[in-house]
């Protein structure tokens, strides 16, 4: 699979990301044996908004670092759009990773000394060096349509925590990834703020139908999204509507 040559799933293929009986040890065979996530089972399909949500340490940061190829399971199977990616090579991941999913993150990850604009196209840079005229005139609609058109030549260490987050999500949307990783996208934004960014999340998820799957400490935040993941000790206990989620299950964090 050289770098040219595209991967080769259906666009017409609805599951975006398959999970069977995943495991993840840290530290396996050591004293410092740490069994992490147990079988975990789940399939997220296109235009999903889904919200991952458990107590600190149940294991949500490991599973979405799983999920989105920034990490290896121990056992068990992970497909993105329909490959399987145990035995994949490190540039076969990457390429994977590059292709389908896009990452936004708590503290967002910007290259201060960048600007806005540049800091969007970061991803494609990376894959093919200098970006297409259509590339840049994306990343310039994405910037746009998260309301920073004006700050789209400026360092991004000028702008305030929430429109960091909004250049992140640009940045994750611009290969037009058909997944959406996001670990507390909104965990340091005040409320208002908080409520702005995800509304971005709700937007995207209907326009470009990407999945997005969200991991998040906030009620309000995951109600929001049609299905909730519940992860207690590694292990799913929930999977289904928000809106049914048992009272005992939605005790924050
Ligand atoms: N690299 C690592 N090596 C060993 N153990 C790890 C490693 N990364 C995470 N863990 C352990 O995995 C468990 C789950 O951590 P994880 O960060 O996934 O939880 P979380 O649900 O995301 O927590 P939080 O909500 O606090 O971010 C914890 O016991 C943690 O100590």
């Amino acid at each position: 699979m050289s770098k040219s040559q595209p991967l080769s799933y259906s666009t017409k293929q609805q599951v975006v990301l398959q999970l069977d009986k995943l495991n993840k040890i840290f530290n396996q065979g050591t004293p410092l044996e740490n069994h992490v996530l147990h079988d975990v089972s789940l399939q997220v399909s296109r235009g999903e908004l889904v919200a991952l949500v458990g107590t600190s340490g149940s294991g949500k940061s490991t599973l979405l670092n799983v999920m989105g190829l920034l990490d290896v399971s121990s056992s068990g199977e992970l497909r993105i759009q329909g490959h399987l990616t145990e035995g994949l090579t490190d540039p076969q991941r990457t390429q994977l990773r590059s292709e389908s999913i896009g990452f936004v993150f708590q503290f967002h990850h910007l290259i201060s000394a960048f600007s806005v604009l540049d800091n969007v196209l970061m991803p494609l840079m990376l894959r093919y060096g200098q970006p297409s005229k259509t590339q840049v005139e994306y990343a310039e609609y994405l910037l746009g349509e998260v309301g920073l058109t004006q700050y789209m030549r400026q360092p991004t260490n000028r702008l305030s925590g929430g429109q960091q987050q909004r250049v992140a999500i640009a940045r994750a949307l611009v290969s037009r990834p058909a997944l959406i990783l996001a670990d507390e996208p909104t965990g340091n934004l005040d409320t208002q703020t908080a409520d702005e960014v995800f509304e971005l999340f709700e937007r995207f998820n209907v326009e470009h139908r990407c999945a997005i799957v969200i991991v998040t400490h906030d009620p309000r935040i995951s109600a929001r999204c049609l299905r909730t993941i519940r992860l207690t000790d590694g292990c799913i206990v929930y999977d289904g509507a928000s809106a049914d989620l048992p009272s005992v299950l939605k005790v924050a964090p």
